[in-house]
């Protein structure tokens, strides 16, 4: 491939998903230019091979089984899902993977792209080469670089498992004909979301766990009702599991286990590994600057290196799509604010602390993260045991979402729970847990409790309204003693 052309731009953003494009929309601000240099799809993995497409299939599921709770409603339900139109649906909303809209939103944004897979040749220097063209751009930053390339799955060393293989949550969320029979290997996060949609497309799901439940970043009384909910979906849910060997032949992939009863061979249509994911660092040159990382600090600026930053999972700081976005707008916002011509800007940048617009503070006290199981959780801040393991003296308040007016209205038996940690020394909310049906929905005003440091006393004048599911806030207050 020989060198085309070389561009300059003040900016130069490396990947262009959710947290790329937003990083250089915020740097653009100021009137810097920005080039945003992209592989793949513009978008990246969230448009179309995680966050949207997997919501796109659990949603189905999730407003049958709302409806299935409102006798009157009920009723009218006698069918089940009809998979080719969840498909239709979720091919809709990952734009049948073409990336035209997003591609328009960054021209508008005035913000210019590069298609082509970036790595450093040196400090502010890099080489973009598109294998489809055969063409290669030699790109010059002239104050700063901006990494946000991403993550991607990691796949165990189980003998015969690469040679079988597997799908990553990739062709998962992309799926066209729903298998009969699937293994999901891990309990994290897209191990559970991913068992709830394929049993509702009707798939026979196994879901291994290594240990003895499932989500760890939670509090265990909400893994254990999402484990006990996959269950009494019809999931063979098999913790204390290990895979020893993978193969695959003409009949499928046969996975041998050793679990509590042994060891034994499962049989499937398709092995989905959803055990965690890496950042995207291999093939960016990071080696010509001397670094195997991108660890960053509360500017997402890569210490040393004072023209460097990353953002969004490249970073293994953020693993979600709205947390990735936040150290974006604070990355792109540092950018336009050094390197911009605004001076008043400048210094406001260089006094910033905790809690400004310029640093990204959030990430350490108040990470909001939502499982769309059923039921879902929903969490932001410290769990209990993590608020003790922080040497806090810390109290953890429970009540039982269905107790309340609201939640008995939107559904009969409604099952959930509410959680508030609450330090005591302090008298604020350090972390909350929510599960049930919508309990997504109940997490922002935990998270803006968790962030505005509100004490409870005044948090007692934030009075919900009647009849609704926030009720709850209500009696968990009373709870703790107000
Ligand atoms: C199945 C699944 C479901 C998920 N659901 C949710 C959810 O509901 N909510 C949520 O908040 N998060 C969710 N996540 C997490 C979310 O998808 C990620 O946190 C998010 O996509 C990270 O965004 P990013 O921009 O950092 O990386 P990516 O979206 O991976 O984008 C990185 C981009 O960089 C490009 N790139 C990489 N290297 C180069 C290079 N050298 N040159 C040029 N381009 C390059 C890639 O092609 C890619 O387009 C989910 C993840 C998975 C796997
Ligand atoms: N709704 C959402 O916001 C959402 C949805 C899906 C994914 N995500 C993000 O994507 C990221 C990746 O998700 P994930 O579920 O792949 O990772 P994860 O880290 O959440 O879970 C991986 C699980 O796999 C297990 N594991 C590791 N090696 C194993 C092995 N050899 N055999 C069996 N189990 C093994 C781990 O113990 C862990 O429980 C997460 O950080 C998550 O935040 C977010």
């Amino acid at each position: 491939m020989s060198e085309d052309q070389t561009l300059s731009y003040d900016v130069v953003v490396i990947g262009g998903g959710a947290v790329g494009e937003n990083a250089a929309d915020r740097a653009a601000r100021t009137g810097l230019s920005v080039l945003v240099v992209e592989r793949e799809l513009v978008g990246g993995e969230c448009s179309y091979w995680a966050c949207m497409p997997s919501k796109a299939l659990l949603r189905p599921g999730s407003v049958l089984a709302q409806a299935r709770a409102v006798p009157g409603a009920a009723e009218l339900i006698t069918g089940t899902l009809d998979p080719a139109l969840v498909l239709a649906r979720r091919d809709e909303f990952t734009s049948h993977w073409d990336d035209h809209g997003q591609v328009e939103w960054l021209e508008s944004a005035g913000l210019a792209l590069l298609r082509g897979s970036a790595r450093f040749t040196g400090e502010k220097e890099l080489l973009v080469e598109d294998e489809e063209t055969g063409t290669s751009t030699r790109v010059i930053a002239r104050h700063a670089v901006i990494v946000a390339s991403g993550s991607e799955p990691v796949i165990p060393g189980i003998p015969g498992l690469a040679e079988s293989q597997p799908w990553t949550s990739r062709e998962a969320t992309a799926v066209e004909q729903v298998p009969g029979r699937l293994v999901i290997l891990g309990g994290g996060v897209v191990g559970v979301e991913m068992a709830t949609a394929y049993r509702d497309l009707g798939a026979e799901v196994t879901l291994i766990v290594r240990g003895d439940r499932v989500l760890t970043g939670a509090e265990p009384f909400a893994a254990e009702e999402v484990g006990t909910a996959l269950r009494d979906l019809g999931v063979d849910l098999r913790f204390g599991t290990e895979t020893t060997a993978v193969r695959r032949d003409s009949g499928g992939v046969h996975l041998t286990v050793t679990g509590p009863q042994g060891e034994s061979t499962l049989d499937a249509d398709e092995l989905v590994v959803a055990t965690g994911r890496r950042p995207r660092t291999a093939d960016l040159g990071l080696e010509v600057l001397g670094l195997d990382g991108l660890t960053v600090d509360d500017a997402l600026q890569v210490p040393g290196h004072d023209w460097l930053f990353a953002v969004g999972d490249v970073t293994g700081r953020t693993a979600t799509t709205h947390q990735g976005k936040y150290d974006a707008r604070v990355a792109g916002d540092v950018v336009a604010a050094r390197f911009g011509d605004d001076e008043s800007l400048r210094e406001q940048e260089r006094a910033a602390g905790d809690w400004s617009r310029f640093r990204a503070t959030a990430d350490h006290a108040a990470v909001p993260q939502v499982v769309f199981t059923r039921p879902e959780v929903a969490w932001v801040g410290l769990t209990e045991q993590q608020a003790r393991d922080a040497g806090r003296t810390v109290r953890a308040v429970s009540y039982p979402i269905g107790s309340v007016a609201g939640a008995s209205v939107s559904a009969d038996g409604y099952h959930g729970t509410a959680q508030i940690v609450v330090d005591e020394d302090a008298g604020v909310i350090v972390g909350a847990t929510f599960t049930g049906p919508d309990a997504a929905e109940l997490l922002q005003t935990a998270t803006t409790a968790v962030v505005a440091g509100t004490p409870l006393d005044r948090l007692w004048h934030a009075v919900p309204a009647y009849p609704t599911v926030s009720e709850v806030w209500l009696r968990l207050l009373e709870t703790t003693g107000l």
